[in-house]
């Protein structure tokens, strides 16, 4: 059973405990305590130089960022291909969400909250339109789609459904958002581990109360 480093609160970290529901693999979970800077113990930074969770250790294979665990675990474990097929075209798709998803989406959420719950900074308005944004281009993507890239529930659906989750504990309103706010409803019942997300976004919110 592969080596699992988290936090249940971690966004990254809950894409791929639902990915790793999808797939049908266990994960020997092993909460790393952030605040108190478990990951900067070093036998931690000497399997992950980057100090991030999540970290997964599969047989002595240390991988780390969660969209490239997400594709790992379903191209190793999966018994179909269907979260991350092998068509060329659909694959980039999927990879265009993912990258989205990390470099768009919820990096937009750390720059305008981040700061705010980590550093007790006040608000940047500038911030918050790059979140309106990125929720425009996600509404785009979504229209007349029932799921985030081509007709079935992929990698990417999971990314975005623990990076979406996260902005509606931060209090951010998805329902003005259509299309988002549809493909949301239907991936909160579709999504293997939906449950385990939820709760995880739970303890997430207590840095906002
Ligand atoms: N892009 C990375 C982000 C990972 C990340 O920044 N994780 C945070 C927790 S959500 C972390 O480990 N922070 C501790 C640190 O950087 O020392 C991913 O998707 O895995």
């Amino acid at each position: 059973m592969a080596d699992f480093y988290y936090l249940p609160g971690s966004s990254p970290c809950r894409s791929v405990i639902m990915t790793a529901k999808a797939v049908g693999v266990e994960l020997n979970k092993k909460l790393l305590n952030l605040q108190a800077g478990d990951q900067l113990k070093p036998e931690f930074v000497k399997i992950n130089p980057q100090h991030t969770v999540p970290t997964l250790v599969d047989n002595g294979f240390a991988l780390w960022e969660s969209r490239a665990i997400q594709v790992y675990l379903v191209e190793k474990y999966g018994k179909t291909d269907s979260l991350y097929p092998k068509c060329p075209k659909k694959r980039a798709v999927i990879n265009q969400r993912l990258y989205f998803d990390m470099g768009t989406l919820y990096q937009s959420f750390a720059n305008y909250y981040y700061p705010q719950v980590f550093a007790k900074a006040p608000a940047d308005p500038e911030a918050f339109k790059k979140i309106e944004a990125a929720f425009e281009f996600l509404n785009t993507f979504l229209e007349g789609q029932e799921y985030a890239a081509g007709d079935s529930l992929t990698v990417a659906d999971i990314a975005l459904v623990a990076s979406v989750s996260t902005f509606e504990v931060a209090g951010f309103e998805i329902s003005k958002y259509a299309n988002v706010n549809r493909w949301y409803e239907n991936a909160k019942k579709v999504t293997p581990g939906w449950e385990e997300n939820w709760a995880g976004c739970l303890e997430f919110k207590k840095y906002f109360e």
